[in-house]
């Protein structure tokens, strides 16, 4: 039996995506309250073997709660061999949800009856707003009023909508969701798609604790040939000391003719507070570099990794894991 964590209730895209990474009967999901959950749950309890977690999406970009879990777990890690920061998860699998957004209702409902007597409240995950922006604009010029509730996942807000029951008088409560999560709510779908963009994805990872024996797969695996691999590498750049630090980490990658095929970046703080660190370590303004690449034959991952760490103050190695085949679909 297989022990998975995930971004609940039941219905949500990360629900869909660890669905789709372990196929098997024998897996046991476990739906959890939020992000920070996930990797919580997942470093403290030894029952839990994965989790499943929203990284980004096609449409509007970083799910920035992932970023800075990674950002927060490099910055607090205790085992460090020397500056490359081992925290307790790694990375090992990618998968890609097609995201189609519904509009919903507790009861079923007509969009005609959303008119300017009406004030719509709705619910829904913070990722989505992005993701819908021209239909939430159209829809809050025919209402009289339109209002945009955060809510931990696209499932929750469902459950929210339905709490609210009925509308009273002229004022309406609506959630944004999958169709699934209309189903397992018992909810009903009033518009869909509603998404701005065909195609929309969002991409989730699989994380687990690299202390884990299941599955037995080394942290840094040789290459098959013809097999594509990705790996994940974060770091604070040597800002203050050595200009250019950022280009002579990416030339790594050039001279071993080695494709980087992501970079982004977050807010870091230095996570020594304490008077004794010097002035640079309280500078507002640094950042973490979130660096994804292929695998080249003939160089191993060991080598390519020790050669890009030695360039930078600190970083961290997140795994290797196997494209998967949705990344090439096209948005048509
Ligand atoms: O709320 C959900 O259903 C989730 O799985 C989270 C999440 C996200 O954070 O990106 C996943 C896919 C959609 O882009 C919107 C929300």
């Amino acid at each position: 039996m297989v022990n998975i964590a995930f971004l609940g209730p039941l219905g949500t895209y990360t629900h869909q995506a660890a669905l789709q990474q372990f196929p098997d009967k024998d897996a046991n999901y476990i739906p959890l309250a939020g992000i920070p959950q996930c990797f919580e749950a997942l470093i403290k309890d030894a029952s839990l073997d994965f989790a499943v977690v929203p990284l980004e999406n096609s449409t509007n970009g970083q799910v920035v709660f992932t970023y800075d879990l990674l950002r927060d777990l490099m910055n607090n890690c205790k085992e460090y061999k020397g500056n490359e920061a081992i925290p307790e998860l790694e990375v090992v699998a990618e998968q890609y949800v097609s995201i189609e957004l519904c509009l919903i209702a507790a009861q079923p409902m007509s969009l005609d009856d959303l008119n300017s007597e009406t004030r719509v409240t709705i619910h829904s995950h913070p990722q989505v707003w992005g993701q819908a922006s021209s239909y939430l604009k159209n829809l809050g010029q025919r209402v009289q009023e339109l209002k945009t509730v955060d809510s931990s996942s696209t499932s929750g807000a469902v459950k929210i909508c339905c709490e609210a029951g009925q509308p009273s008088g002229n004022e309406v409560v609506l959630a944004i969701a999958s169709r699934t999560a209309a189903t397992v709510n018992g909810a009903a779908i009033v518009d869909s798609p509603i998404n701005d963009r065909k195609g929309n994805t969002t991409r989730f990872l699989t994380l687990r604790r690299r202390s884990t024996d299941f599955p037995p797969i080394p942290a840094r695996p040789p290459v098959a040939k013809g097999v594509e691999q990705v790996a994940l590498l974060t770091f604070i750049g040597k800002q203050d000391t050595s200009p250019g630090s950022l280009v002579d980490v990416l030339n790594v990658l050039k001279d071993h003719e080695i494709n980087m095929c992501s970079i982004s970046s977050r807010p870091y703080h230095h996570p020594d507070s304490s008077s004794k660190a010097d002035e640079s370590a309280h500078r507002k303004w640094q950042y973490i570099f979130f660096i994804e690449f292929n695998h080249a034959d003939g160089v191993s991952w060991d080598q390519v990794v020790h050669e890009m760490g030695s360039k930078t103050l600190k970083f961290c190695f997140w795994g290797t894991f196997y494209r998967n085949g949705r990344y090439y679909e096209t948005s048509t």
